[in-house]
């Protein structure tokens, strides 16, 4: 049975509902890699990260993620979004270290490209974001999370910008979108260590704001966005836009610079040997 004619069953409807069938056509025509269920009624979408094992970002994902940016910031139903993950211990373990490793040039730079355009349309999207950090959450995950308006992180989970500890180096606007929510110091303190700090460690200094159990983290995400639906969307909308966009147009205005500067960084000889030495301590520790 296909799946519009699984919609059209009268017993499935009689189930799920009107709305229920609608988030379920929705999630069909995303990527099987981001899992989206807009809830027509409250404007709220929730959006799964779904790429195994641990939702390490490479090309098609990123790609897949903008488009479902995309695709939301142009529904006009949609007011709120609620950033998570399908897997119950990694939240996004950041960028596909593979991609980095003995790349091609043309790949890595449209690679570097797609994740400026993720950072741009999260950042400043014209919708509320919360986090629900539902696991580890190093480097480009902590950099997701950061893009988001609000953060709820599970207990027992680490978080933090640990580029250093790999040998390569946070971009501007990974330090930037930290220290957006942290401040100047613990940014200072956070980056040049790589802190990977516990979810308490996280909250003590501001970089998650809750800190809850598995079993609520959801539930608390969709009553905290309650409250940020209520404030009038422009009002909001502005608000948002008046204090994100100096960071946005920092980076529009030194993009190409940003990805020449990545690309002859990553390719170097040493980032390459010391991406080599990461890779396989991971793999051997994964083996374990
Ligand atoms: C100035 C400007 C210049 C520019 C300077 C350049 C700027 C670059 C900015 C970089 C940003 C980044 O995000 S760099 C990425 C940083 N990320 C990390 O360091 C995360 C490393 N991963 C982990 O710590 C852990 O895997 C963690 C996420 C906690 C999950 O632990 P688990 O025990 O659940 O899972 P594991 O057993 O470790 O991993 C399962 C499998 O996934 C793989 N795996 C794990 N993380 C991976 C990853 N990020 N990319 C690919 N693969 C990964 C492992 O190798 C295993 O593969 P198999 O062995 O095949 O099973």
């Amino acid at each position: 049975m296909s799946l519009k004619q699984l919609f059209r069953q009268p017993m499935l409807r009689a189930m799920l509902g009107r709305q229920h069938i609608q988030a379920l056509r929705s999630m069909t025509t995303q990527s099987d890699k981001v899992l989206v269920d807009l809830d027509p009624k409250t404007g709220v979408a929730v959006v799964q990260m779904n790429r195994p094992p641990v939702n390490s970002l490479n090309l098609e994902f990123l790609s897949d993620i903008n488009n479902t940016l995309d695709k939301l910031h142009n529904d006009k139903s949609c007011r709120g979004l609620i950033l998570t993950s399908s897997n119950n211990k990694v939240f996004c373990a950041g960028l596909d270290i593979m991609e980095m490793y003995q790349p091609q040039t043309d790949r890595l730079t449209e690679f570097w490209k797609t994740l400026q355009n993720v950072w741009m349309n999260l950042y400043g999207s014209r919708l509320a974001t919360i986090a629900a950090i539902n696991g580890h959450s190093p480097a480009g995950g902590c950099l997701l999370a950061t893009c988001c308006d609000y953060r709820i992180m599970v207990q027992n989970f680490t978080i933090g910008l640990n580029e250093t500890q790999l040998g390569i180096i946070p971009p501007f606007w990974f330090v930037d979108s930290m220290e957006g929510v942290v401040g100047y110091r613990q940014t200072e303190l956070a980056c040049q260590k790589g802190l990977m700090m516990t979810t308490d460690q996280a909250s003590k200094i501001g970089l998650v704001d809750e800190v809850v159990t598995p079993e609520v983290v959801l539930q608390k995400a969709q009553n905290e966005m309650v409250s940020w639906l209520k404030i009038p969307d422009y009002a909001r909308q502005l608000t948002k836009s008046q204090m994100k966009m100096p960071n946005i147009n920092k980076l529009r205005a030194r993009r190409d610079e940003d990805v020449q500067h990545f690309v002859n960084f990553i390719t170097k000889d040493s980032v390459q040997q010391a991406l080599g030495f990461y890779i396989e301590n991971l793999k051997k520790k994964a083996k374990k």
